[in-house]
């Protein structure tokens, strides 16, 4: 079961290309298999070979039906004149994107995904799977065709390769760029230096590449780019949306809220949004930053319409985030992983949050040259609260559930002040999904329906904040 980086780098272009019908490769991936340490100067050549020069036929659409026959967005918006109507979204076969494309499309925006399908390869590196099984994303496009007779393009190709970008906005001209395609998880990027390397370059270019398109090709379009809580820390005063306003030796001015990442993930999207914020004043860039909490749920509305449409959900100790993690863990009977003293509290919301927040969002844009923050959760748990949460609600459906305390893999205050504001969303009209009883139920019933799928070889962390280093890492089970 060992998945070596290195092993994967000349297989991983085979594997793509046969997992697609129309036996089209993605291309660009040049950044995620580069690995100096294991590429002969000989594969190397090979590789970029591959995947250096984008081709027109590289870019497909699947069924896309023009403007004219769609009806306009239903979406409530304070500024109906300057409403998006067409969403390209990069990360599109992600946990959060998926469930996003679907909901704007359902909501009769245009929408195109944009994806390298590099979150499938991670899985397979890391010898991984979701908790739920998932159709291709051919496969799921299809299907939503068939059911609502909605059309979403499809671009595979990596953000990091310019000439795709920039090819894949020219095609599809978006009105709103909303921007899940990074390398989401900590853990992931302190397993070793070549994920650490790996996760900056790939975010922070994408990001720079997706300000460059929107400057060159398509200048009054909004981002709106997923960033995260964690870049703020947890300093031990209130944090407040974005920016604060202090006076210091008389003077007063607001200044972007002071930022305290605590993993090589985290300090990616820190120095993603500075870059977003200097693009808004250079050049005049709208952009909105949603700093989202830890997501936690599984169904939508409509990812429950058909089982091709079902989302991701991770639960082991790379990918998996907390709640979902312990729900599945109280299916099938491991103790709750609490680390360290379970103090550690974070901002979370329901996946049916992040979609309705997004549409916010794209539906009242920011301004020409504003780089807007909204602090994106609905609530504030410790570990140790969601732990009781879950074994109060295991026990109704007659699991028996522990908790345990694993050394902590990660270098954080396991006991602190913390008030987040999050208001902002809430003023534009969002109605939060509270972390309810029945939902708990939901979650855990779903984790209970597919725990014969669960490998528990991947529930305890194995990735030390600590220990990282520049060997490059094999995860074996
Ligand atoms: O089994 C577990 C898993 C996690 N934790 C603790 O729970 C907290 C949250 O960890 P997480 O793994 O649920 O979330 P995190 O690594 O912070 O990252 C997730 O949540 C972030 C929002 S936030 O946490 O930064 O607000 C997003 O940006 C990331 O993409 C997403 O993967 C941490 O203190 C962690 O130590 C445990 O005690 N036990």
């Amino acid at each position: 079961m060992a998945h070596l980086l290195s092993a994967s780098c000349p297989s991983v272009i085979s594997l793509s290309s046969s997992s697609s019908k129309n036996s089209i490769q993605p291309f660009g991936l040049k950044q995620t298999f580069f690995n100096p340490q294991v590429l002969s100067k000989s594969s190397l050549k090979g590789l970029l070979f591959q995947v250096k020069k984008p081709r027109r036929s590289c870019v497909f659409r699947v069924a896309a039906i023009p403007i004219s026959q769609q009806a306009p967005p239903e979406t409530s918006t304070n500024n109906s004149s300057s409403k998006p109507k067409r969403v390209m979204v990069i990360g599109g076969d992600g946990y959060c994107g998926w469930a996003t494309a679907l909901h704007l499309s359902k909501k009769n925006y245009e929408v195109a995904i944009v994806d390298n399908l590099v979150r499938r390869l991670f899985d397979h590196q890391l010898g991984l799977e979701s908790l739920t099984p998932i159709a291709s994303i051919h496969d799921r496009i299809s299907r939503w065709k068939a059911l609502t007779g909605k059309s979403i393009e499809l671009y595979v190709g990596d953000i990091c390769d310019f000439e795709f970008l920039a090819e894949s906005f020219k095609s599809f001209e978006p009105d709103s760029v909303v921007h899940f395609g990074e390398q989401r998880s900590a853990p992931y990027s302190m397993i070793d230096r070549s994920r650490a390397v790996y996760t900056q370059h790939n975010n922070v270019i994408g990001t720079i590449n997706v300000l460059f398109a929107i400057k060159e090709f398509q200048e009054d379009c909004h981002l709106v780019k997923l960033g995260t809580m964690g870049e703020y820390g947890t300093p031990n005063i209130d944090i407040e949306e974005g920016y604060i306003t202090i006076t210091h030796n008389g003077r007063t001015d607001t200044l972007p809220y002071p930022k305290q990442a605590s993993s090589f993930y985290h300090l990616s999207k820190v120095h993603d949004s500075h870059n977003i914020a200097f693009t808004c004043k250079a050049w005049g860039i709208r952009a909105t930053d949603l700093n989202q909490g830890v997501v936690y749920g599984v169904k939508t509305d409509e990812t429950e319409m058909h089982e091709e449409l079902r989302n991701r959900l991770d639960y082991d100790a790379v990918f998996g985030t907390a709640l979902n993690r312990f729900c599945v863990q109280a299916a099938v009977g491991h103790p709750l992983t609490v680390y360290g003293k379970g103090g550690q509290t974070r901002g979370y919301l329901d996946i049916r949050d992040t979609v309705q927040c997004v549409e916010l969002a794209i539906a009242n844009p920011a301004k020409a040259g504003e780089f807007r923050v909204f602090n994106q959760f609905t609530e504030q748990f410790s570990v140790n609260e969601l732990a009781s949460l879950v074994t109060k609600a295991g026990s109704k459906l007659g699991l028996d559930v522990t908790k345990m305390t694993v050394p902590n893999p990660r270098v954080e205050a396991e006991e602190h002040y913390y008030n987040a504001k999050h208001t902002k969303l809430m003023e534009l009209g969002l109605e939060p999904h509270y972390l309810s009883d029945s939902l708990l139920d939901s979650l855990l019933n779903f984790a209970v329906q597919f725990r014969d799928r669960v490998d528990t070889k991947q529930i305890m962390p194995s990735v030390s904040w600590k220990k990282i280093g520049v060997k490059t890492k094999s995860m074996t089970a």
